[in-house]
């Protein structure tokens, strides 16, 4: 019972999932990777080149076999029941992948046809992926005429003909160009939260990921560095780093305010920027410092946390596990 229950909940997980490369498997690509992606999310796999994400994804559906370790998807073990993951799983093809001379009807009737899917069903599911991807009225166009746009959301119509409960997007939006990019985003979003679609995805640009998921891996040299929201993300670089605040006090000069927080608990550096006064500190010296302020007479009128967005944290995770 127990086991059915945290299927349910975990409807990626792998322990110590291991891939290495090379004659003597002296490359370690994937270097036991411990993953948990939750039923319904949009789980962002980030991470620089080379760093795994795309080896991990095809252990994830079958198409590469582990060096070490194990990893379910939608039940099912990716070693064993590969079949049985492809049939749950919906994967964005290369977009070069396609039958250029076939129209994305015929296109799409081919790949239904792989999954036994009825002549009816097939062909108002067609249409209904058509329309859902923004394609209707290039239903009988031959794919090969596609723009790149066109191409990927075509992909992603096709990875989803046999209506699967994880969708799996390396790099969904590359190559394509700002309104393609959000329409695909927005698509994502709304596969997820209507259809509660589980979707793991690999990006490299850190907004789209802060925009669309609701969590985040984020993977270096095989090693996952930090799992979490993007405030969990930022606050385990917050302990490392410090908490950066602009302050403003009414009735005191900056420089007198300056020598009231040299010394308070928490205050790792304060110096005077553009008027106002800069402090970095501990995570929790706030409150320290709003009664240092006040206790040599002035009065807050701004104190702001810079928040620092996914590209600065993830840079910063990056940087301490060089
Ligand atoms: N078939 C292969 N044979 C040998 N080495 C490989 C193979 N596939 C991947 N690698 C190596 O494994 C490492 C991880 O590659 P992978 O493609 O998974 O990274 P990635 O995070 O997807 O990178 P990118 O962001 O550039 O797409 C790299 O060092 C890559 O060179």
């Amino acid at each position: 019972m127990d086991k059915e229950i945290n299927q349910n909940e975990n409807i990626i997980e792998t322990i110590n999932l291991t891939k290495r490369f090379g004659k003597k498997n002296e490359l370690v690509a994937v270097d036991s990777l411990n993953l948990r992606v939750k039923k319904g999310e949009v789980f962002g796999f980030v991470g620089p080149n080379g760093a795994g994400k795309t080896t991990t994804m095809k252990m994830l559906i079958g198409l590469l076999e582990p060096t070490g370790g194990s990893g379910r998807v939608a039940g099912f073990d990716i070693v064993r029941e590969v079949i049985k993951i492809r049939e749950a799983t919906g994967v964005l093809p290369e977009p070069a992948g396609y039958y250029d001379n076939l129209t994305a009807r015929q296109n799409l009737r081919f790949y239904a046809k792989l999954y036994d899917i009825d002549e009816k069903t097939r062909e108002k599911r067609i249409v209904d992926l058509l329309e859902l991807v923004g394609l209707n009225r290039a239903i009988d166009q031959r794919t090969g005429g596609f723009s790149t746009g066109m191409r990927k959301r075509f992909g992603l119509a096709q990875a989803l003909i046999n209506e699967p409960g994880v969708l799996f997007l390396d790099e969904p939006t590359s190559g394509i160009d700002p309104l393609g990019a959000q329409m695909m985003r927005d698509l994502i979003r709304k596969l997820s939260k209507e259809k509660g679609v589980t979707v793991f995805l690999s990006s490299h640009s850190m907004a789209e990921v802060e925009e669309i998921c609701d969590r985040i891996g984020v993977i270096a040299r095989g090693k996952l560095l930090a799992v979490g929201t993007v405030e969990e993300l930022r606050n385990k670089v917050r302990e490392k780093e410090g908490a950066r605040y602009v302050l403003e006090v009414q009735d005191l000069p900056v420089q007198r305010v300056i020598e009231g927080l040299k010394g308070v608990k928490g205050v790792r550096s304060v110096e005077p920027v553009n008027g106002h006064i800069s402090l970095l500190t501990d995570p929790d010296a706030r409150l320290g410092i709003a009664a240092a302020v006040k206790s040599i007479g002035g009065t807050i009128s701004m104190f702001e946390e810079e928040r620092m967005d996914l590209q600065r944290v993830f840079l910063k995770l990056i940087e301490a596990s060089a």
